[in-house]
């Protein structure tokens, strides 16, 4: 077993519960790498071998797979002292932590078993993003705001500043003077239309992403339900507080408001989500809510990383604004010095990662043990089809995600409705992909199956066309079946899939392809213990593809690893590339002007640094694609010298050019200022 540290040592024994001793609740700041998942999982093991009830832990993770990854950890922890103790192999049944999750995920769970108590149906629907996008685009619609002159903002933008009033709790004006200026001239409209999503969520029995949260907040202000949650857990562990927002904060503070055995772990150098109003003033201000403060613990020795990236590390974060709490270091003084590497443009990047990819693998380093990290997920488009051209395997993380698939959606839309019939978005779903069904009639048979009080058994008298008469038919069987449970849950998923395969049939040309994913489905449908559990799992936490949720593939497949900086959050390679680091991108040309969104860029452009265990290249592109531009359709774009690439950063950089060239002195000296903004300039004067 590894040795842990003294920080990490005294984390895992503040047992922060004891009331007799006035303890504080504890608050564990561990900067990358510093091992916070082992330090938690070391926690939690330590709690179960002290006798306390796995029953008792609330275990609260920004993912679901940190949930699984975390609980494992701590089983093999567990189990090793066991065997450590005994001398022989444990026999004991491996633990069990149930109350685990994401804030959205126990907010779900806590929301149905209190749902009598603040008058709400336990067995609500849970929305995902684009089923409330497309909620709210017909509300659009019918209040007639879409007619008018002046262009209305489009549905995934009304979502988005709906979801920051929501998450922020600040009123509408603030939320659109601050991050919406553009859409002021509607505060009307938009107050009127969230009034009217609301109303249109309660009657169809849907809470969407940000109600879950919204709820368990006023849930938890009410003094007899937030006594219960209470006395229901000792022990409250969070992770990756630095993302929480205000309305996540207010529901820990609301249900446990003395800390008694509450511990959060986070570092504010890795806040990368104020696009979910996230803040991480949450994690500053932590300590102060309580009497007396919480204490604070920092983790600063990091095990991933050598001296030289970490140094990278530090002196980036050392010229924000924000003061970051902890300064990393590592006991591998030595290591390769990160490199910026500059290349014409984005085919020149690709055949450079590809290059050093293979020469890595050749000397031993696995494609799995490197990853290509972006901050778009169409910035690795001309990567992929490099490496599709070289038949180099890569798994990519990020962007499109599996359950937005359509056939995917479709199946899982016919178990939505089964489940809640006022479903009114998946039943519209479900009843178009019937032969000669469109809008029409499928409004029809919605509004019949209103008349009829929800019951599927009804529907079977309702008028359909006759080529679509047959599959109806079955398909009321199946959704009746489903809703009585008549069947149980192991075979409704089944059932399901049998009257789908006809549909995809009938929908789609390449049904073959899409087959293998519905079947897969069904299968991954059995980790979960009830249909209600399946639904909300998978909409809170979408896998990126069926091999998320299918457990590791097989050992000896090896892919490289292509991944949203976002997504490649907790993660380590030996090997890291960092796509289009270019002033516009790193930092974004939007945070320009703002110095709060500017801080987040350099935390992001922190976190993607700090993944690398070995190697780093900081990639520097003259040129690099963008597809569909809003006002230009695909273009170039020139990019130049990001603005955190300053001189104390790049004295720990070593820079080079690809393809190589031998430079002499003179050109050596001005490839340092890396002139691109020229023609960035030049480009500028005929900009509209
Ligand atoms: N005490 C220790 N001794 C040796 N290695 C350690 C120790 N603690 C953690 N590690 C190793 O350090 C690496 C980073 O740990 P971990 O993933 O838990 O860090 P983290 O703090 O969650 O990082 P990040 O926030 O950057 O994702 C892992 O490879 C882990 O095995």
């Amino acid at each position: 077993m590894m040795m842990l540290n003294k920080e990490q040592q005294n984390a895992i024994e503040y047992s922060g519960s004891d009331a007799s001793l006035n303890q504080a609740p504890l608050l564990i700041i561990a900067g990358a790498g510093t091992g916070k998942t082992n330090t938690l999982a070391h926690k939690t093991a330590r709690l179960i071998l002290n006798g306390e009830s796995p029953e008792r832990i609330l275990l609260v993770t920004f993912a679901r797979r940190a949930a699984g990854e975390l609980s494992s950890r701590a089983n093999r922890i567990v189990e090793q002292q066991r065997v450590k103790e005994r001398a022989t192999p444990s026999t004991a049944q491996p633990i069990k932590i149930s109350w685990m999750g994401t804030f959205h995920s126990i907010a779900a769970r806590l929301l149905r078993e209190h749902a009598n108590a603040i008058g709400l149906e336990s067995d609500f629907t849970v929305m995902d993003r684009n089923d409330s996008a497309d909620m709210i685009d017909v509300i659009r619609h019918e209040l007639d705001f879409t007619s008018s002159v002046k262009r209305f903002p489009k549905k995934k933008t009304c979502l988005d500043i709906y979801s920051r009033c929501v998450n922020s709790r600040q009123p509408i004006e603030d939320v659109l003077d601050a991050h919406f200026p553009y859409c002021r001239q509607w505060h009307k409209e938009l107050t009127l239309l969230f009034a009217a999503y609301a109303k249109a969520k309660m009657e169809q029995v849907c809470l969407d992403y940000d109600d879950l949260l919204l709820y368990c907040y006023h849930m938890a202000q009410v003094p007899e339900i937030a006594k219960q949650v209470r006395e229901q857990f000792d022990y409250i562990l969070v992770d990756e507080y630095q993302d929480t927002n205000v309305l996540q904060a207010g529901i820990l503070m609301g249900f446990f408001p003395t800390g008694k055995g509450l511990t959060v772990v986070g570092d504010d150098a890795q806040s990368i989500y104020s696009f979910r109003a996230a803040d991480v003033d949450n994690i500053l201000n932590f300590p102060q809510q309580f009497t007396p403060p919480a204490r604070v613990i920092s983790l600063k020795q990091n095990y991933r990383s050598h001296q030289a990236i970490l140094d990278l590390s530090n002196a980036l974060l050392s010229e924000g604004d924000e003061g970051y709490k902890v300064e990393l270091f590592s006991d591998r003084k030595s290591g390769i010095k990160p490199k910026l590497v500059s290349v014409e443009d984005d085919t020149k990047q690709a055949e450079y990662i590809v290059e050093m990819v293979l020469a890595a693998r050749e000397q031993g380093i696995e494609l799995k043990k490197q990853a290509v990290l972006f901050r778009s997920s169409y910035h690795s488009d001309r990567l992929e089809l490099e490496l599709t051209r070289r038949n180099i395997p890569f798994v990519k993380h990020g962007g499109l995600k599996f359950l937005e698939a359509a056939h995917v959606k479709d199946l899982l839309s016919i178990l939505r409705w089964a489940d809640n019939p006022k479903h009114k978005i998946s039943a519209f779903r479900v009843l178009k992909l019937l032969p000669s069904v469109g809008p029409k009639i499928a409004e029809r048979v919605i509004n019949f199956l209103y008349t009829k009080s929800g019951s599927f058994n009804e529907l079977r008298d309702c008028p359909i066309p006759q080529l679509a008469s047959e599959l109806f038919q079955a398909l009321v069987k199946v959704l009746n079946a489903i809703h009585t449970n008549n069947i149980p849950w192991s075979e409704q998923v089944n059932s399901v899939v049998h009257i789908y395969k006809e549909l995809l049939e009938i929908n789609y040309d390449d049904h073959f392809v899409r087959c293998g994913d519905i079947e897969q489905m069904a299968q991954i449908s059995q980790q979960f213990p009830t249909r209600e559990r399946f639904l909300t799992e998978l909409t809170l936490d979408p896998p990126q593809s069926t091999g998320d949720l299918a457990g590791p593939p097989l050992i000896d497949d090896d892919f490289l690893i292509l991944s949203t900086v976002h997504s490649a959050k907790g993660q380590e390679w030996n090997n890291v590339f960092i796509l289009n680091v270019a002033d516009g991108n790193f930092p974004n040309e939007y945070a320009a002007g703002n110095k709060r969104a500017l801080e987040e860029e350099r935390r992001l452009l922190n976190v993607a640094i700090t993944r690398a265990k070995n190697e780093l290249h900081l990639m520097q592109p003259m040129k690099y694609w963008v597809p569909e531009q809003q006002r230009h359709g695909d273009r170039h774009v020139y990019g130049a010298k990001s603005r955190f690439l300053t001189e104390g950063l790049l004295k720990l950089i070593e820079t080079c050019h690809y393809p190589r060239k031998e430079l002499n002195q003179k050109e050596k000296e001005s490839a340092k200022l890396a002139i691109t903004d020229i023609k960035k300039t030049v480009l500028g004067i005929w900009d509209a």
